[in-house]
């Protein structure tokens, strides 16, 4: 369904017939109203009846804050749940009678407001590889099946994960992450599980852990690799049980949020040596999604890099160009840091260059650095090879003209491309 025209119905002691009535006039204008598992939707039009106490009201939407609302009620209910409005949980108001283009037109509003606020990402995949790749993930979002995603520092993996919280129907609640990367095991462990107020020396507040903050959404535990050994037991209970207890606490809190793990190193070589649990490693590693690094996946380093430029643009007002060498150099170079470097490059060049043309120097790429510890002639061989093969790509494919560029004949050419194949 698409997501475009969606938004979420609440209301504490159901609708009246008035109410209906409007919902089938927004409805004739192409709003869809899913239901909570389903809806996509950010937006929530709650219906607050003459009868219902406010407070309770109140506390409901307060607990799904996240959600935009907008709220339909009667004209004497105004002024008290302005309240709403000031804590900033509600979008706008809309006394009965209802106008209903205005209605709609503020639920549009919101579903604009919604997704500028959260920044919500915008699939941007150049490939045929990651078209598939995302076509998986829409596929696999609504369903709560655990997911392990493998790809190495900077390609993507948080990205692919929210896209996937994204078009779940758990993406009106919270998208929870954290590095189990560089933090010492009881700092990680606070933070996975929480802890009570006076749990320990130090603990003068209670604090939940990620499990309960991602409640009814989706929790990404990013490095997971690096989970400490006597961690992984805790965390394998958690998900046996479907419960978590906090520090210090004798209650159990049930889990409802769908898992997501990443890492940059391969999980089933970690089993192997004995530093990730086979048990855990089966249970979240139901579906395998694969980023590739960047180097891997060049036809998409322009795309990209246009889409950089252009978000820059957009935020900034400011619409620069790459120049022929500066497209060529994007292309060739070898991206350690995948799409998080091509990105830094982009946004540092655009505002460092003087004019509105980047230039190959701007784009300050360090060179690649060759094996040295290779013989001369390997490397030679090396250089020649890329040389020409950006002579071809340069010159569009044609080999004569490559040839001509680099002062070779079309036969030396050939030649040595038959040999680098
Ligand atoms: N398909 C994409 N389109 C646009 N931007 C993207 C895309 N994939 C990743 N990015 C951007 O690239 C940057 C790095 O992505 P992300 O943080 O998801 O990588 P990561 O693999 O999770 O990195 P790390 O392992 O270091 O946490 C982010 O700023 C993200 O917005």
């Amino acid at each position: 369904m698409s997501q475009q025209k969606q938004c979420r119905i609440w209301s504490l002691s159901g609708l009246s017939v008035e109410d209906r009535v409007l919902l089938d006039s927004l409805a004739s204008l192409g709003w869809a109203f899913p239901a909570e598992a389903e809806c996509g939707s950010m937006v929530g039009l709650a219906f607050v009846q003459p009868k219902d106490e406010l407070r309770k009201v109140m506390e409901q939407l307060a607990a799904h804050s996240r959600m935009l609302w907008i709220v339909v009620c009667d004209n004497n209910q105004l002024s008290e749940l302005s309240r709403l409005f000031s804590l900033g949980i509600v979008f706008d108001f809309h006394h009965r009678p209802v106008q209903i283009e205005l209605l709609s037109a503020t639920l549009g509003h919101g579903l604009g407001v919604h997704k500028e606020l959260l920044q919500l990402p915008e699939p941007s995949t150049f490939s045929h590889d990651m078209t598939g790749l995302y076509d998986k993930a829409r596929r696999i979002a609504g369903t709560d099946i655990s997911v392990v995603i493998h790809g190495p520092s900077g390609s993507g993996k948080e990205y692919l994960a929210r896209y996937i919280h994204q078009h779940s129907g758990r993406s009106a609640a919270p998208f929870v992450s954290l590095n189990c990367a560089g933090l010492p095991a009881n700092l990680i462990q606070d933070e996975l599980f929480g802890h009570e107020k006076g749990a320990f020396t130090g603990a003068n507040q209670a604090h939940a852990g990620v499990f309960e903050q991602a409640k009814g959404g989706t929790l990404l535990l990013d490095e997971i690799g690096d989970l400490p050994l006597e961690l992984q037991g805790n965390f394998l209970q958690v998900l046996q049980q479907k419960s978590v207890r906090r520090l210090g606490s004798a209650r159990y809190v049930p889990v409802d949020c769908r898992i997501i793990a990443a890492s940059h190193k391969k999980l089933s070589d970690l089993v192997s040596q004995g530093g990730f649990r086979e048990d855990l490693f089966y249970r979240l590693n139901v579906i395998h999604l694969e980023v590739p690094a960047l180097a891997q996946r060049r036809d998409e380093v322009l795309p990209l890099a246009e889409y950089f430029l252009e978000q820059y643009a957009e935020r900034y007002g400011v619409r620069k160009h790459l120049s022929t060498e500066a497209r060529f150099l994007l292309q060739e170079y070898h991206w350690p840091g995948n799409i998080r470097q091509l990105q830094n490059v982009l946004i540092s060049a655009a505002t460092l260059s003087d004019t509105s043309i980047i230039s190959g120097q701007e784009l300050n790429l360090e060179h690649p650095q060759t094996e040295l510890a290779s013989p001369l002639a390997d490397q030679v061989r090396l250089f020649e090879q890329q040389t020409i093969l950006r002579a071809v790509r340069m010159n569009g494919g044609c080999r004569n003209k490559a040839a001509r560029q680099l002062g070779i004949s079309r036969h030396t050419l050939y030649r040595k491309i038959r040999q680098s194949d």
